[in-house]
């Protein structure tokens, strides 16, 4: 019998490609012909990476295999939140198109097995495709269980009138302080704030809260939702997730999981849209132990240059060791510079780079707190390297992350409202060295070991896996 062949096809940004090609590369080692889909910009970012063409394949991976679809996106540079929402119009309207003509393609090719399933990951046009291929439909989901549970909401925060906001002065008169009781699984004292950030919005016809609700809504309709997350992690939200939908797999963390598992040729296979330094890691390599604060705000998050000054001399102010990755369009419109006085004050103690291998950052022993926007998998690795975190939640459901990592899971603080030198320096001063900061230490190896033991076999992401895999393929054959 032919191998069983998953499509998978990810929300083109590195939130999303980067646990998606994990998932691939475990399916792979299942015995799964792969093709992993990237969009044509990305595949433009990908070579001006200087990595080899995924086009051209991998050395003695026949069967995992890179194609593109077009996204009709400018290739100039680096765009944060204006190359999203380019993204979104770009893929609610053209990816079905594309998709279905990719499937016509592979169909054609000789060799290549035929389709028995696709993954999408906020790309709900892959998960139509699926149905017209007839075969399941996966929809993974790339956020915490609590991420998903609180987007979820966002027709029921309609229906009840919260949203949309009547009008700007409910983003500050005490109005998204309102609790919401009533989403099931979800811990007490959860507040309209913590929801989603797109919800935050007077427009009834905000796009970016159409596409997230609409995301979020494919599930629904799919075969089976998987998550990259862990049953002890998330045990309430997920029960309630499993009222909601018939399948529900948690294989996180899934870097854990690939590493864990048996050796597989596609395991060193890497998709690193911008070109990594390593000289930081050396750099770490001549600091304390858990002496260095490491800042970085993932793929998308944009600050205003104030706010940038204010992070500066927040860290300046702190005296502590950092690492801190600047985007080139990390701030609105301008050139992401610091100002001379923090450079001169910090030289030899801060380091400065533009993108850097995260996962190794974040295992490196120097490495001793992080200050993040709260992505899911920027949380997800920090826990699973022992790691504090400091967040400031920037959009999506990263408030949601944010309020879990502080008041369920103990291993992190936020920096609240418009971020402050004063309150940056303090908190960075108590994550580094304070009672509250080795406290969230402690939870933090807590959480990072019964992550690890997940990931075990017979641990509980472990299980999932075979089963998830044991059910996609006893679906594809009936
Ligand atoms: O210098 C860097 C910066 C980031 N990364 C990686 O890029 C990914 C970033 O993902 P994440 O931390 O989740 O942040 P975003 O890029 O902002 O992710 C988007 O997607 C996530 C998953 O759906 C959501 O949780 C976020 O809210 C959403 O903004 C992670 O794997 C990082 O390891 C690097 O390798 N090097």
């Amino acid at each position: 019998m032919a191998n069983p062949h998953a499509v998978m096809v990810p929300c083109p940004t590195p939130g999303h490609i980067n646990p998606m090609l994990h998932l691939a590369k475990l399916l792979h080692s299942r015995g799964f012909h792969i093709t992993f889909v990237v969009t044509q910009y990305n595949h433009q970012c990908l070579l001006s990476s200087g990595a080899p063409d995924p086009l051209l394949g991998f050395p003695r991976v026949d069967s995992f295999r890179v194609e593109t679809i077009p996204d009709g996106l400018p290739m100039s540079g680096r765009k944060g939140m204006q190359y999203i929402a380019d993204l979104e119009a770009s893929l609610r309207s053209e990816s079905i198109f594309h998709l279905r003509e990719l499937m016509a393609r592979l169909g054609r090719s000789p060799g290549v097995p035929a389709v028995t399933c696709v993954v999408g990951a906020l790309m709900s046009a892959a998960l139509q495709v699926a149905d017209e291929l007839g075969v399941p439909k996966v929809l993974f989901w790339t956020t915490s269980a609590c991420g998903f549970m609180g987007t979820l909401q966002c027709e029921e925060l309609i229906r009840r009138g919260y949203v949309p906001l009547k009008d700007e002065s409910c983003l500050t008169n005490g109005y998204l302080e309102t609790e919401l009781d009533w989403i099931p699984g979800m811990i007490r004292g959860i507040r309209l704030r913590d929801i989603t950030r797109f919800i935050r919005t007077t427009d009834p016809e905000d796009p970016m809260l159409e596409f997230e609700r609409k995301e979020a809504e494919a599930g629904h309709g799919a075969w089976g939702v998987v998550l990259n997350t862990f049953e002890e992690l998330e045990a309430d939200v997920l029960a309630a997730l499993r009222r909601i939908f018939p399948r529900v797999y948690t294989l996180g963390p899934l870097s854990l999981l690939m590493n864990r598992s048996a050796h597989s040729p596609s395991r060193s296979i890497r998709l690193s849209l911008w070109k990594e330094d390593t000289e930081c890691l050396a750099w770490l390599d001549g600091r304390e132990t858990s002496s260095v604060l490491y800042v970085n705000f993932g793929s998308i998050t944009v600050l205003t240059s104030q706010q940038l000054v204010e992070f500066a001399l927040g860290l300046a102010n702190s005296g502590h060791p950092f690492l801190w990755v600047i985007r080139p369009d990390l701030v609105a419109g301008e050139s992401a510079t610091l100002p001379e006085s923090v450079l001169e004050e910090t030289a030899g103690r801060g380091f400065l780079t533009s993108w850097c291998p995260q996962e190794e950052v974040l295992a490196h022993p120097s490495v001793g707190g992080f200050l993040t926007h709260g992505g899911w998998n920027s949380m997800l690795e920090s826990i699973l390297n022992g790691v504090p975190m400091l967040c400031w939640p920037f959009f999506a459901e990263q408030p949601t992350n944010c309020r879990y990592a502080c008041k369920e899971w103990g291993v992190a603080m936020e920096i609240e409202g418009d971020v402050q030198r004063g309150q940056v320096e303090g908190l960075v001063r108590e994550m580094m060295g304070g009672p509250k900061g080795n406290e969230m230490r402690r939870n933090t190896i807590k959480w990072k070991e019964r992550a690890e033991e997940a990931a075990k076999c017979n641990g509980s992401s472990h299980r999932n896996m075979e089963r998830f895999v044991l059910d996609l393929v006893g679906e594809a054959s009936s």
